[in-house]
């Protein structure tokens, strides 16, 4: 009810007073619902005169009918009535719901009723029977129920007990049939809440579900990462211990290379060439050794010095280096100015065009260094699966065989 006050309150603030019309009306009817007859009746009376001004039919019709229901429970019947037959007087031109109708009718007939014109207030409550036939609105049965028990009232009051009877019987019948309803409505309610219920368990399950599901993947995801971690580690440790190897490889390679090398020419020393030798040996590889030695190198480091001797042995060096194959021949420096070229191939085919070539090169290399002709011996060994010592007892012997012959050798170059 406070509402319904501040609402008309605050109409009556605004400058248009029929837009607080509606406030006003609401107002009116929740004080009379109270019982605050004389409020209601005053409220009534406010919104009687606006609606006169102004001339608005609905209001027209409403006022004098809520004046009517006041006066009526005010048991001022004579007065109800004139109210609601000057409400009467607006029903054609008021917009207003049929309910309003069937409302006033049944007030009129119960002033009628209580002013002892019962075929008055049957009238009247026929007419409203006869409306709410006309009216179909899902309130229909509520209006019915209302309207026939005051017809039975009415009727019981005047005395007329077997048409009263008649007419509750019917009332009763409406009665079951809206508790039937009800109770349909009711079980479509429960049905409803059961199914609704049922939704939410099964969506409740469902999430439930996902949860599970959800800790079951994130299980495998941490499972997976351990997997992958677990390689991870194993490529690490595989890729580290091959790095570790490779490194140990090359350290040994580089040892042994150091250990096999001869500092001044770069060649391998001699006792590479004894390992290779006894390699080749043990796996029946075919191969052959050519000896190659300076030819007076003693008079010659006495002529030119050491300096220009060792220069010579590079140069010497080189100069295999570039006309045999370093990738299939192994140049060996075995001695001072002793050398030993050994060939992976087994014929000695071609060995003679490279000496040569040895020789035009060293020549070339020398010429601006020295006055004199740099010459040397060479011998070819074969190898004919004699065993390493013999091999190297041939070399020896090759050595100095050079040195007896070596002023009728014919490879001098
Ligand atoms: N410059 C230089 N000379 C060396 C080197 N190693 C050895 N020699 C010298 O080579 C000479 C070898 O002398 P010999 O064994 O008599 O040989 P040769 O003088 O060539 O005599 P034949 O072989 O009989 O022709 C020696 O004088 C050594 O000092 C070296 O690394 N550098």
């Amino acid at each position: 009810m406070s509402l319904a006050y501040q609402a008309d309150s605050l109409a009556k603030l605004s400058n248009n007073i029929l837009d607080g019309l509606p406030a006003k009306y609401n107002l009116c009817m929740i004080l009379l619902r109270k019982e605050l007859l004389h409020e209601a009746q005053e409220c009534y009376s406010e919104m009687k005169d606006v609606s006169v001004q102004f001339d608005l039919p609905r209001y027209k019709f409403w006022n004098p009918s809520g004046l009517g229901k006041v006066a009526l429970a005010n048991k001022e019947y004579k007065k109800a009535l004139n109210y609601f037959e000057e409400a009467q007087l607006y029903e054609n031109t008021a917009i207003v719901n049929p309910a309003h109708l069937i409302v006033l009718r049944n007030n009129q007939a119960k002033a009628y009723s209580a002013l002892q014109q019962t075929n008055r207030a049957l009238d009247r409550v026929d007419d409203a029977l006869k409306l709410i036939e006309s009216y179909h609105s899902p309130l229909n049965n509520r209006y019915l129920r209302q309207t026939l028990r005051l017809k039975a009232n009415v009727l019981e009051k005047a005395k007329f007990f077997e048409r009263a009877a008649n007419v509750y019987a019917q009332y009763i019948d409406l009665l079951e049939e809206t508790e039937l309803e009800t109770k349909a409505i009711l079980e479509q309610e429960a049905k409803s809440f059961y199914e609704a219920e049922q939704h939410k368990l099964q969506l409740a399950l469902a999430d439930q579900k996902l949860a599970t599901q959800e800790v079951e993947l994130k299980k495998l995801q941490q499972e997976k990462s351990l997997t992958l971690a677990y390689i991870l580690v194993f490529i690490v440790t595989v890729f580290s211990a091959l790095i570790f190897w490779y490194f140990q490889r090359q350290f040994r390679l580089s040892k042994v290379q150091y250990f096999s090398k001869d500092p001044l020419t770069g060649l391998f020393n001699r006792l590479y060439l004894h390992n290779r030798l006894e390699k080749l040996i043990a796996d029946h590889k075919g191969f052959c050794l050519v000896t190659l030695d300076l030819y007076e190198f003693k008079k010659f480091n006495d002529k030119y010095g050491y300096l220009v001797g060792d220069e010579v042995l590079r140069q010497l060096a080189a100069a295999m280096k570039e006309s045999f194959r370093e990738s299939q021949d192994i140049i060996v420096r075995s001695g001072g100015e002793e050398f030993v070229i050994l060939c992976v191939s087994p014929s000695a085919e071609g060995v003679e065009a490279r000496l040569d070539t040895v020789k035009q090169k060293l020549l070339l290399k020398t010429k601006q260094m020295v006055d004199d002709e740099v010459k040397f011996n060479t011998k070819v060994i074969r190898y004919t699966h004699q065993g390493l010592t013999t091999l190297l007892v041939q070399i020896d012997n090759a050595f100095r065989g050079h040195s007896n012959r070596k002023q009728k050798s014919q490879n001098v170059a």
